[in-house]
């Protein structure tokens, strides 16, 4: 078609929606192909552009699907919602602060206010790239709670003033079979709380910031009676070792389980183990965790992995053990401490491999296993146990600017048990 100025444009059209090419984006193309006339090469251009349309609509009806909101393929810097936080903006780790956007409350989200949010060892192997999947800048932070300011017309469970929390997942897809079976965080196409992409295109920011804003199907609704600080490392820690205390059978009162690494995660399993009325054994590296694990925290026995001697007289002894030590370690002292068919459940992360010795295995029968977080509904039964129970984190509440001396603290273990960030008193605008 000839529009007006002499200049030659050309219209395509597809479900509606109309493209039109110029006659300079059609110049290089006519001096290449030799003796193709200028109509041959109109309509390659045009079929390709309407394979472009047909991709571009295919992911806006995906994102469309899965969200049930509208959503706009907006830049980062367009998102309405001013936010601030503390971001790491290479592998050195260190915290500063960070200036971004959040998208409005879509008619399925939950805007809220952050008060608190715990620091769990993954912030720290986020934060230095331990994993190799680490994209800056990188706001943490996956124990968040706070409390609603804003919700979209087809929000049932909250309201505004409500208390929430969000652990590490604001995304699934919904429809795999993992996720039929409530078991989101095995989905292929789960979305973390932070270090993901979300629908939009935009990376998903943590905890350590102001704003949240999530889909009503990852937020938590909060026990009146549970505090919010103490509360907050439920949200991650809490559940990773719930979830396999029952999925592997470990929570029934004539077990005798084992908890290794008495951090964040060790010192909330021995809690809700103890709770399952479960005989616990702490195994550490530090003698001085002995009469902390025992009188504070209520664990049975405790050992040494180290004191060989110990190790030994306790062979044979456990039925399962959660496993939640960050660094490489040795496994074979663990499955020595296993009955047979005893499950060794690895929960912690670390970034190498471990070495995993096969005879011990073989000759008692015995399962290495490993588990992640858990599913939202099993997230929400573990946070309406803890308040029944009054299970919570011990816990150092820190200010924001305290963060990167925290996250040193964290690497030595120098914590009883998880720093949690009073974001809401401390986290102000430069
Ligand atoms: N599977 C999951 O879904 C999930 C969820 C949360 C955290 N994690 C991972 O679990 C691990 C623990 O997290 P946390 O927040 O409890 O950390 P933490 O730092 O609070 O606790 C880790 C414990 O491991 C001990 N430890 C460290 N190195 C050790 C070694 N070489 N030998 C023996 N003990 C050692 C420390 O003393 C500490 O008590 C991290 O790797 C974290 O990324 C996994
Ligand atoms: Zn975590
Ligand atoms: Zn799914």
């Amino acid at each position: 078609m000839e529009l007006g100025g002499g200049i030659a444009n050309y219209e395509v059209e597809t479900r509606g929606f109309t493209a039109f090419i110029s006659e300079s984006l059609l110049q290089p193309l006519v001096a290449m192909p030799a003796g193709m006339d200028r109509g041959t090469i109109v309509q390659h251009l045009s079929e390709m552009l309407k394979c472009i349309w047909e991709h571009l609509l295919r992911r806006i009806d995906f994102a469309r699907r899965l969200t049930d909101d509208p959503i706009e393929l907006s830049a980062r810097e367009e998102h309405p919602v001013k936010a601030i936080g503390w971001a790491a903006r290479d592998q050195s780790g260190v915290l500063s602060p960070f200036k971004f956007s959040r998208r409005a409350t879509g008619i399925n989200d939950v805007t809220f206010k952050v008060l608190y949010c715990g620091i769990c060892h993954t912030d720290l192997h986020s934060i230095k790239n331990d994993w190799g999947m680490s994209k800056y800048p990188l706001v943490p932070g996956h124990e968040v709670v706070g409390i609603v300011t804003k919700v979209g017309s087809k929000v049932q469970k909250f309201k505004v003033g409500d208390k929430v929390g969000v652990g590490c997942m604001v995304g699934a897809c919904h429809s795999c079979n993992n996720c039929a079976r409530n078991l989101e965080n095995y989905c292929p196409k789960m979305l973390l709380t932070y270090n993901s992409t979300y629908y939009d295109g935009t990376p998903t920011y943590g905890g350590y910031s102001n704003i949240m804003v999530a889909n009503e199907h990852f937020v938590i609704r909060w026990p009146d009676n549970l505090p919010l600080d103490v509360g907050a490392p439920l949200l991650c820690a809490g559940i990773t070792i719930y979830s396999p205390l029952k999925y592997y059978g470990l929570n029934k009162p004539d077990m005798h389980v084992g908890v290794v690494g008495l951090g964040g995660l060790g010192h909330l399993a021995v809690k809700f183990a103890k709770a399952f009325r479960v005989k616990v054994t702490v195994i550490s590296t530090s003698p001085g965790k002995r009469s902390e694990a025992i009188e504070h925290l209520g664990a049975d026995s405790f050992l040494i992995s180290t004191y060989l001697d110990q190790m030994q007289a306790a062979s044979n002894t456990l039925d399962g053990i959660i496993d939640t030590v960050s660094a490489v370690h040795p496994l074979l002292p663990l499955l020595n401490l296993l009955k047979c068919d005893g499950k060794l459940v690895l929960v912690g992360a670390p970034g190498k491999p471990l070495e995993l010795p096969v005879f011990p295995l073989l000759s008692g029968r015995k399962i290495v296993a490993g588990s992640a977080i858990g599913g939202i509904k099993e997230t929400q039964e573990m946070i309406d146990l803890a308040a029944r129970n009054k299970i919570t984190a011990d816990v150092e509440v820190i200010p924001i600017d305290y963060v990167n001396r925290a996250m040193e603290r964290l690497a030595k273990a120098d914590v009883k048990y998880r720093f949690v960030i009073d974001i809401g008193k401390t986290l102000k605008d430069a």
